[in-house]
């Protein structure tokens, strides 16, 4: 892995939108307030999802909301150009989401107290839906086969670094109670759960009908058909025109992929990083 990608601090970034100046900028000096809400995920794990959630949640169920404005316009990126001035204007209780590993994060969070929502998902599932999306991702290089991804996945030569050492990262904020670990796993086992437990976390209610609304136009189904949640505003732009970004939404479709040997690789490799770590952090495992 070589080209089209913007490298900070030892990680390789999307060459959309991103430079080291505004990374470094973001780190140093973006201020995140008490009342803001950051949705924290290596890329692949849902984030859309979580986002969509998020949105609804707010607006009680709404869909308006999650229908009539870009996803990334209403829980904007802080660590893109576009993303971190959208932020610095907004007023208010503000939604905003990030990839960066924790030690690229802004350092006002760590002194705050934001409410972070850290959404884990199998990496084997996150190396399966990246090598897909990258493939169809304008803005990074793109692997030419699964077996060179997978080189790419285990070393960390990726889009935003090693899934190993972002997941351990932040994992080291679990005893904090601003800090909230969610899988992608527990919400397609039972969203109804998930989405309470987002709740409590936030410290919102809803009326069992505005629950019922969230669940509906969270759905795989409703998110692939919203055009403001499903990336087609950008087709042809930032992804080619044949790309979902909605692909398969399931648990386990790594197994369609690997080899054998892969998968013991994977195993091997997944114990020697993690090994230290509570294994029921890892739902999948
Ligand atoms: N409502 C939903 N339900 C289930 N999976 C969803 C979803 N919305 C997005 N996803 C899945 O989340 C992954 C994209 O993650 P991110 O938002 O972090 O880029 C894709 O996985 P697959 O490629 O496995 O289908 C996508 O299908
Ligand atoms: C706007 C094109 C775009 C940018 C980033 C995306 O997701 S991720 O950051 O790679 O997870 C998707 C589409």
């Amino acid at each position: 892995m070589t080209g089209k990608f913007v490298w900070f601090e030892g990680i390789p970034f999307p060459s959309l939108d991103y430079s080291p100046e505004i990374l470094r900028e973001v780190q140093e000096s973006f201020l995140v307030k008490d009342e803001d809400v950051l949705l924290l995920t290596f890329p692949k794990s849902g984030t859309n999802w979580l986002i969509e959630t998020v949105c609804l949640i707010y607006s009680k169920g709404d869909p308006k909301w999650v229908q009539s404005e870009p996803i990334w316009n209403r829980s904007p990126w802080v660590e893109n150009k576009y993303g971190y001035e959208l932020l610095k204007e907004k007023e208010g209780p503000r939604l905003i989401s990030s990839h960066l590993p924790i030690q690229l994060f802004p350092k006002s969070f760590f002194n705050s107290k934001a409410k972070m929502i850290y959404l884990i998902r199998n990496p084997r599932d996150v190396f399966v839906s990246g090598y897909f999306f990258w493939r169809i991702a304008k803005f990074v290089e793109k692997p030419e086969s699964l077996e060179e991804y997978f080189e790419w996945f285990i070393r960390g030569n990726m889009p935003f670094g090693s899934w190993f050492d972002h997941t351990r990262g932040w994992m080291s904020m679990r005893d904090k109670e601003n800090f909230l670990i969610l899988s992608y796993e527990e919400m397609k086992w039972d969203m109804r759960s998930a989405v309470e437990k987002i709740c409590q976390f936030l410290g919102k209610k809803l009326e069992p009908e505005e629950l019922d609304s969230v669940l509906r136009n969270s759905s795989f189904q409703a998110m692939k058909e919203n055009n403001m949640s499903n990336y087609s505003l950008v087709k042809g732009l930032h992804l080619e025109e044949n790309g979902h970004l909605l692909r398969k939404g399931v648990t386990g479709d790594w197994k369609n992929h690997f080899t054998v040997a892969q998968a013991e690789i994977f195993d091997k490799l997944f114990q020697e990083k993690m090994a230290d770590l509570p294994q029921e952090l890892f739902p999948w495992e």
